[in-house]
């Protein structure tokens, strides 16, 4: 059934003292909350009512608890749509590293000698349009235009879009791994639906910490998009799980990160060949030595 929403910007203050007041009367049926909202910084209090909704009353209580009237913006939702994925709808294919990803409400024609791959994201990261994702897409056909890595590794997968990209241009198995199991379902999924299901093989797993990616190691690349304190402390299993000459591809690193996480893997034997940088983001590819 749909909901009315009554939204409006006010401080911090105001919307706490807006939800605490509304909260209190049972009469206006309506469910308050506050929020910031990360694009502009503002604070946002929100309510809904799956009634239509006592403005008056509402707008009587506002006076009341703000000294003033409110001028807030009510609109329907209707929650059998799928937000997130109208959300998606409105995003453009995306060209990175001769790969080409698109989303299955795309009607524009694949261009032609690109490695295209359909990805659909539903609750997982990754529709291809992050600058960490192009950063490991571009990482990723730099390596493949010099050398056929046999046994690889995606962590922190996501929808799948690395490990898919890495099975549609090499043919061969990638193990990818995700901590959200949601992540692992979708990447199976679109893995299916680019034609390599059989090719991707997706386990949930915290780092490595996995049975079937001990198994299929040492990998000859080993790719992940994380960030910079998780990758981090992954720099040991990293290290464990590297064949000698193995590129590691890590992203999801903050320019002013990207020392620490290049120490780390030091540490552990891995040497940087190559940093990319998009916008704010370091994408580092490492050698194992
Ligand atoms: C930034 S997204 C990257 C998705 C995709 N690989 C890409 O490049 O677009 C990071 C993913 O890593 C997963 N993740 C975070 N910490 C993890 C961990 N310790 N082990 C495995 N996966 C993790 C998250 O669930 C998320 O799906």
């Amino acid at each position: 059934m749909p909901v009315d929403q009554l939204s409006v910007s006010l401080t911090k203050d105001q919307a706490y003292a807006l939800v605490d007041a509304v909260s209190e009367r049972d009469d206006l049926a309506l469910t308050a909350s506050a929020h910031e909202d990360e694009a502009t910084g503002e604070w946002v209090f929100e309510a809904t009512c799956d009634s239509p909704p006592d403005i008056d009353g509402f707008n009587a209580l506002a006076q009341e608890v703000l000294g003033g009237t409110i001028d807030f913006a009510v609109e329907t939702i209707d929650p059998e749509v799928n937000w997130v994925q109208k959300s998606l709808e409105g995003l453009p294919p995306v060209v990175a590293g001769g790969f080409y990803v698109y989303g299955s409400h795309s009607t524009e024609p694949v261009p032609a000698g690109m490695t295209a791959m359909r990805i659909d994201a539903a609750q997982a990261f990754g529709t291809g349009h992050h600058e960490t994702t192009t950063g490991c897409l571009e990482a990723i056909d730099r390596l493949l235009k010099r050398s056929r890595p046999v046994r690889m590794l995606d962590v922190g997968t996501g929808t799948g879009v690395l490990a898919i990209a890495l099975a549609k241009r090499t043919r061969r198995l990638v193990i990818a791994s995700d901590i959200d199991p949601v992540s692992v379902s979708t990447t199976r999924q679109n893995a299916a639906d680019n034609g390599v299901g059989q090719l991707v093989v997706a386990v949930e797993a915290e780092g490595l910490n996995n049975a079937t990616i001990q198994q299929n190691g040492p990998y000859d690349l080993i790719v992940a998009n994380i960030l910079a304190g998780p990758l981090q402390a992954l720099a040991p299993a990293v290290g464990r799980a590297a064949s000698r000459g193995a590129t590691i591809i890590l992203s999801g690193i903050l320019e002013h990160q990207a020392r620490g996480v290049i120490n780390a893997y030091a540490r552990q034997g891995m040497v940087l060949t190559q940093k990319l940088q998009r916008k704010e983001w370091t994408t580092l590819m490492l050698e194992m030595r």
